[in-house]
């Protein structure tokens, strides 16, 4: 991915501080970042934000997105609904790399109540580096698409 990739940022209330670090760590590296909140803490429906993020991409509006509520599964699933829409959730810079590598995914979930914000991170940039290696796994990622 390149620094004009254009990245889509959302949460639920679980952790807008990690949330907006995210935003200015991803900017600071000269991508462009659209934060579509919430811009409070207070409590909030994460399939709300996982759909608003996802819809960003489906649209064509954003390339990549990255999402946090508090364990990172439920604003996935709620993104993984949107159809075209891959994403996952990452505790571990391996498997961040390997959600664009053989996965194709366009989505990044983390977990603030199980990732310290040193390690969020790092799956970032891990995700945002990483590139789909095609081939074999564009046949598996074609499938899921059916
Ligand atoms: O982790 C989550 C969903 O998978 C969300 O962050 C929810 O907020 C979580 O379910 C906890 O909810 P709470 O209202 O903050 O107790």
């Amino acid at each position: 991915m390149t620094a004009t990739t254009r990245i889509v940022i959302s949460s639920d209330h679980a952790d807008i501080e990690l949330r907006k670090n995210i935003a200015k760590h991803v900017a600071a590296k000269g991508y462009a970042v659209d934060d579509i909140g919430p811009m409070t803490s207070e409590s909030t429906h994460y399939p709300l934000h996982g759909k608003a993020a996802a819809e960003k991409i489906a649209a064509g509006e954003a390339d990549l997105g990255i999402i946090v509520c508090g364990t990172g599964q439920g604003i996935m699933i709620a993104a993984n609904k949107v159809p075209g829409i891959r994403c996952g959730v990452c505790s571990d810079v391996f498997s961040a790399k390997m959600i664009r590598a053989h996965n194709n995914a366009q989505m990044l979930s983390l977990g603030a109540r199980v990732v310290g914000e040193g390690l969020a991170l790092e799956i970032v940039d891990a995700f945002l580096a990483a590139e789909f290696e095609g081939g074999r796994h564009a046949t598996r990622v074609d499938m899921i698409e059916d």
